[in-house]
């Protein structure tokens, strides 16, 4: 059905055949709130801490986001973080930082030692995306490229083509979460990702967002995507669910 294609961090294993790791927001504004939703999150017992980082109030300052991942990978031990700043236009919230400082930002977080994993728009436009992925190599933090769709589903071929072209870029996983506007969308997005699952050798992470895409987040990982997001505190997107509900299913869905 799929490529073997896996990624480990730490002791998660992200691959096409197995479950899809369970990767949790969290979203507070400064560095107290952060460890206390992750110390709540925690107790969830989510696979991967996914920062999202456009929430962070001192986001300009990079000493003190080196300071609050410190302080957050002393609170989660061996749990994988994911670090996202997500942009406005793909469904995140607006900051004043700049594409240099944001790219200053994370070179320095890459070598910090607190982040596993990064998250990189396709569109972000940064003037050297591979520099970042070749420093990301070095230091062991894996990239995924992502894109997100909130108007609509584009056809199968284009976003095969996103996943094709970010694999190309050099991302250790790709992602794509798209909004459908019809059950033949979310049917679509599913096809999509198990033809990528066979065609790509790197792992693919997919979604269709809202109401209507609830159940791609479920069953996702039968069609290949190797992550999934859940609310542990609070939603960072429409349409997912509590961890306590996806490891439910999964009780079900996986051997
Ligand atoms: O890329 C994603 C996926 C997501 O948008 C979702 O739809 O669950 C949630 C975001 O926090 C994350 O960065």
């Amino acid at each position: 059905m799929s490529n073997n294609k896996e990624v480990c961090v730490r002791e998660v294993t992200f691959g096409a055949t197995h479950r899809a790791a369970i990767c949790s927001p969290l979203i507070g504004i400064n560095s107290t709130q952060l460890i206390e939703e992750a110390k709540l999150v925690l107790s969830k017992d989510p696979d991967v801490l996914e920062w999202r980082a456009d929430y962070f109030e001192s986001l300009e300052d990079v000493n003190e986001v080196l300071e609050a991942a410190d302080a957050l990978r002393s609170v989660i031990g061996n749990t994988v973080l994911l670090f996202t700043i997500r942009s406005m236009a793909e469904g995140g919230q607006s900051t004043t930082l700049s594409k240099a400082q944001q790219e200053t930002l994370l070179d320095a977080l890459i070598s910090s030692g607190s982040i596993d994993m990064l998250d990189i728009e396709q569109s972000a436009g940064f003037t050297s995306h591979t520099q970042l992925i070749e420093k990301a190599n070095r230091y062991g933090v894996k990239i995924i490229i992502s894109k997100h769709d909130f108007e609509k589903t584009p056809s199968k071929e284009e976003l095969l083509q996103i996943l094709k072209a970010n694999e190309a870029v050099g991302a250790d996983l790709v992602k794509l979460a798209v909004m459908p506007h019809s059950e033949q969308d979310v049917l679509s997005l599913l096809e999509m990702t198990q033809e990528a699952a066979m065609s790509l050798s790197v792992p693919v992470i997919t979604m269709a967002m809202g109401k209507l895409g609830v159940s791609t987040r479920i069953i996702g990982d039968q069609f290949g995507s190797v992550m999934t997001f859940a609310v542990g505190h609070q939603a960072s997107a429409p349409g997912q669910i509590p961890i306590e509900s996806i490891k439910n299913i999964q009780k079900y869905t996986q051997n």
